[in-house]
C-alpha cells in the first residue's frame, strides 16, 4: 500500500487508494482504485410457506431514479446497514421497522459483495418466516430518516415472473431465485 487519500466522508466514507499489485506473470503495477464505503449490510427473505408468500418493501431509491429508473419505486427484501450490532441482531431490526411483521429465527443462508469493483460493502443474507397475522402496522419504516416504506405481500410464484420487470434489485432476486432453488418453496427441501 503506497498512499490511502480521504476524498469525502459525509453519510457514507470514499477513499482513494494507490498500491502496488503483483500480476499473475509475477511482474507487478501501481495501481489506483477509488472505494465506496458504507459498512456491512443484511438483508432477509421473510416467507409464509404454506401460503407462498413473500414479504416485500416498496420504497424510493434515487440512485435508481436517476439512473433511467421511471419512478424510482423499487420493490425489495427487508435489509439495511448493520450499524453496531452483528448481522442476525441487525436483520431482527431491519424486519421488524421495515415491515412491522413478527418474524421467526432467522436462517444463515452466505454472504456476497454486491458491487465488489467499487463498493466495500459485504451482505449478509438470511431467510426466516413470518406470521401473516402478526402485521402490526400497515407500512413501517424510520420517519426520522425519511424512509416511506410499504409492505407488499406478494405470491413467490408472480414475484420470480416479475424478475426483470419490477423485481429489478439484485439482493431481492437472488433471495427469490435460492427460495425456488433450495429454499422453502424448492420442490424438495
Ligand atoms: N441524509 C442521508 N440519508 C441517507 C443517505 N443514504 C441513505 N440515507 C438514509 O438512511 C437509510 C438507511 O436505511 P437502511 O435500511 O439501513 O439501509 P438501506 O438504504 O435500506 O440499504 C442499505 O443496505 C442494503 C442491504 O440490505 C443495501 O442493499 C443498500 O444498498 C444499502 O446499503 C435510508 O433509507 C435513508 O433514509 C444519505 O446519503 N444521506
Ligand atoms: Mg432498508
Amino acid at each position: 500500500m503506497r498512499e490511502v487519500t480521504l476524498l469525502s466522508a459525509n453519510w457514507y466514507v470514499e477513499r482513494r487508494a494507490v498500491f502496488d499489485f503483483q500480476h499473475s506473470d509475477g511482474h507487478w503495477s501501481t495501481e489506483e482504485r477509488e472505494t465506496h464505503d458504507r459498512g456491512d449490510g443484511a438483508t432477509v427473505l421473510l416467507y409464509d410457506a404454506e401460503r407462498r408468500t413473500v414479504l416485500l418493501i416498496r420504497q424510493f431509491r434515487y440512485p435508481a431514479y436517476v439512473n433511467e429508473h421511471p419512478d424510482g419505486m423499487l420493490l425489495e427484501v427487508p435489509g439495511g446497514l448493520l450499524d453496531d450490532d452483528d448481522p442476525e441482531t441487525a436483520i431482527r431490526r431491519e424486519a421488524q421497522e421495515e415491515t412491522g411483521y413478527e418474524i421467526g429465527q432467522p436462517e444463515f443462508l452466505f454472504t456476497a459483495y454486491m458491487s465488489p469493483g467499487s463498493v466495500t460493502e459485504k451482505l449478509f443474507f438470511y431467510a426466516a418466516p413470518y406470521a401473516s397475522d402478526s402485521a402490526v402496522s400497515a407500512s413501517a419504516g424510520l420517519a426520522d430518516e425519511g424512509e416511506d416504506t410499504e409492505v407488499v405481500e406478494v405470491d413467490v410464484d408472480d414475484a420470480i415472473r416479475r424478475i426483470g420487470v419490477d423485481v429489478i434489485d439484485a439482493k431481492t432476486i437472488m433471495l427469490l431465485q435460492w427460495s425456488v432453488l433450495s429454499g422453502p418453496f424448492a420442490p424438495a427441501r
